[in-house]
């Protein structure tokens, strides 16, 4: 893979021009996706930015996200050459960084289920997750060294378990999901996909202007709560193993590492966020739904007809249920500096019909809390499984470093 972090350095000592950089990326991707099929779209060349921290980083953007130099086709063919007039706010926060946008990955429809035909890059018989499929196989497959994605349920955390890359899906609203297709308001939830833990924080510390999110020297040994998510149901054997061989690795790190209940009430959150999920999705896509309901895709549609009876009272309900939720999960961070669960309930599945199930990362979307994926397992057919690593709301810088943390443990 290519590590974001090292080109940085190696353009800022002169060693390597941002032009050779993002034509390395280029010819990455024209050997590569002629296989995986990581791209909808891409440049045939692409000219460097002279300056910014991202300058001669080649970046790949989620194919929900407006783009003024490329379509914008949100995976459906609804929207079939659609050429957004101007630039998402998050893509004209990479070019003022000095990025360059390479392409548009993959997606699926309206970034809900329908799989996509990516190709996991660790084996081509797996899906390489959703919906942001396309920036996680791009990134593990090592074509860019940065893509962003977009995560409702688990979106950005579940594909980069699958693919074995670094993501981070930040704190709500750290990013501006401004010119995003929205899917729903109070959970989408823009994220970045990254060789390794720092690339990750270089990334999003160059987008953001926040230096606080970049690696400090010395890695901070975290308090950690080790979190199963009962509720969810148990793990398959790869995504279980995971979660033990991390735990011990943080152990033997000298963190320590206590298993953690979490109060009822976030328990209850999580039974409740895909009532507030579909209920908001029938707002925020009606126009496809009523006037395009035939062009949708299967599960997407189906998904929206079996919730077309939520009524108000349940959606009012499902949010004072995660408004306690929230409240309750601050507490728990009284106690412990980050969480520490499962990313994904195992490998990637076999196939391409499914993008893996959000059961891990749901949760922690509708609480709004930073987290970050790191690559913990190799399990059959060298499929690689992550675990999350969990700040409280806000503390992005703190979930970065635990993160980096347990990625070193890991070594
Ligand atoms: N957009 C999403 O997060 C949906 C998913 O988890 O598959």
């Amino acid at each position: 893979m290519i590590s974001l972090a090292d080109l940085q350095r190696r353009i800022a000592a002169g060693e390597l021009s941002a032009d050779a950089a993002i034509a390395q990326s280029l010819a990455a991707i024209g050997a590569q996706d002629k296989t995986i099929g990581a791209f909808v779209c891409r440049a045939d060349s692409v000219r460097a930015a002279s300056a910014g921290p991202l300058r001669g980083i080649a970046v790949g953007i989620k194919d929900i996200m407006d783009t003024a130099d490329f379509p914008t086709e949100m995976g459906s063919p609804i929207y079939r050459g659609h050429r957004p007039r101007g630039d998402a706010a998050v893509v004209m926060m990479l070019k003022q960084a000095g990025a360059s946008i390479v392409g548009k990955t993959t997606t699926t429809a309206f970034a809900s289920t329908d799989p996509t035909a990516t190709l996991n890059p660790h084996n081509h018989g797996h899906t390489p997750g959703g919906s942001s499929s396309g920036s996680a196989a791009a990134v593990a497959a090592g074509m860019i060294p940065l893509a962003l994605g977009t995560q409702t349920g688990g979106s950005v955390i579940r594909p980069a378990s699958f693919c074995g890359v670094a993501a981070i899906k930040p704190s709500y609203r750290l990013l501006p999901t401004v010119g995003v297709k929205c899917y729903s308001w109070t959970l989408d939830t823009v994220g970045l996909f990254a060789a390794g833990v720092s690339d990750v924080a270089h990334g999003l510390a160059a987008m953001t202007g926040r230096p606080e999110l970049l690696p400090q020297a010395s890695v901070p040994t975290p308090r950690i709560g080790i979190v199963t998510q009962d509720f969810a149901g148990a793990p398959e054997a790869s995504g279980g193993e995971a979660l033990r061989i991390a735990t011990r690795a943080t152990e033997r790190a000298g963190a320590t590492a206590r298993a953690l209940e979490l109060p009822e009430i976030v328990a209850e959150a999580w039974r409740v966020h895909p009532v507030l999920q579909e209920f908001e999705a029938h707002q925020a896509l009606a126009w496809e739904y009523r006037e395009n309901y035939d062009a949708m895709a299967p599960l997407i549609r189906g998904r929206l007809d079996e919730s077309k009876g939520t009524l108000p009272a349940a959606y009012d309900e499902a949010l004072r249920i995660a408004r306690r939720a929230r409240h309750a999960l601050a507490q728990v961070f009284e106690d412990v500096d980050v969480l520490l669960t499962l990313s994904a309930p195992g490998a990637a599945p076999k196939g391409l019909g499914s993008t893996g199930d959000a059961r891990y990362n749901r949760l922690w979307t509708l609480m709004g809390v930073p987290c970050v994926n790191i690559p913990a397992h190799v399990a059959d057919g060298g499929l690689p499984v992550g675990v999350q690593v969990i700040a409280r709301y806000s503390a992005d810088a703190e979930a970065l470093a635990a993160a980096r943390f347990v990625e070193q443990a890991l070594k």
